[in-house]
């Protein structure tokens, strides 16, 4: 579990990008931070790898303050995945999944060896490991980010942004694979997104944040959609209703949680 204790972050210029923030990131599930431009998820997340330290507060794995740990090897064991996928240009696919293994010390055989089952993990075609990143689909090279991620088989995975450079056909596949990597692996994932759609299908819990770096509301999405904390979730989610994949329907003079094709997900617990 990771913990976020009362953490503020002022950078140097007097930005406050996150204000007095709290709350856990249960293990083994996708917690999704959503909000705004400037509302903070970036700056959170990176606390989590101690790219960023906060000006107050603490944050927690298991209990351990990440202040404690030295900053190289607390990223050696976190995989982390990100927008433009991070891809060294001038390494091939094996490579760029290798490298931090190999940092960590395995063999050159072995870090290829668990590089291209990766490949298959994140559905990728083991032919495309000799290629450079340029040679691939914005979508492969997401893909390869993933897999990147996953490279030192790490318990938690911080995904910043990372299906957001891609057309929306890519994105929704890469979405699934998610899900479905997810229901093989049970990481505990921290995941940024500016999408409310992306954050609901994605989340276990959501956290919505708005601009000056606070949170409105935390909850799963169905709580969230069933119960909006005030006039600003409620048009951060509202907006374009119709077209949300889970919402609520009275059925039988129950209020229910139905997906996108109007099957029951759910009924809401109060
Ligand atoms: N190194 C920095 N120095 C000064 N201000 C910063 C720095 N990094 C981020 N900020 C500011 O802190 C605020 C929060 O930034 P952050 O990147 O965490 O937001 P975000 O919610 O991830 O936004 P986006 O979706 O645009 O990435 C913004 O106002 C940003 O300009």
């Amino acid at each position: 579990m990771i913990e976020f204790r009362a953490v503020t972050k002022e950078f140097p210029d007097g930005t406050v990008a996150v204000r007095d923030v709290s709350f856990e990131v249960p293990s083994h599930r996708t917690t999704v931070l959503v909000g705004s431009s400037g509302s903070g998820k970036t700056t959170l997340l990176r606390m989590v790898n101690r790219m960023v330290d906060p000006s107050s507060g603490s944050v927690l794995i298991d209990g351990e303050d990440v202040a404690a740990a030295d900053p190289v090897r607390l990223r050696r064991g976190i995989g982390y995945v990100m927008q433009n996928s991070g891809l060294l240009p001038h390494r091939t696919v094996i490579d760029n999944v290798a490298t931090v293994p190999m940092l960590r010390g395995e063999s050159k055989r072995a870090a290829r060896a668990r590089a291209l089952e990766l490949l298959d993990t994140v559905g990728l075609d083991r032919e495309l490991a000799g290629r450079y990143p340029g040679q691939l689909s914005g979508g492969q090279q997401q893909r390869v980010g993933v897999a990147r991620g996953l490279a030192v088989d790490p318990n938690i995975l911080l995904m910043d942004e990372p299906f957001g450079a891609v057309d929306p056909l890519v994105r929704a596949e890469l979405q699934q694979e998610l899900l479905r990597l997810q229901r093989q692996l049970g990481k505990t994932v921290l995941f940024v997104t500016h999408d409310v759609d992306e954050a609901f299908l994605l989340g276990d819990q959501v956290v919505i944040l708005r601009t000056g770096g606070e949170v409105v509301q935390i909850g799963s999405p169905e709580e969230i959609l069933a119960a909006p904390a005030d006039a600003f979730v409620e048009g951060f989610v509202g907006a374009d209703r119709g077209r949300r994949a889970l919402h609520l329907e009275e059925r039988d003079g129950r209020e229910i949680v139905v997906d996108g094709d109007g099957r029951p997900a759910g009924v809401l617990v109060t």
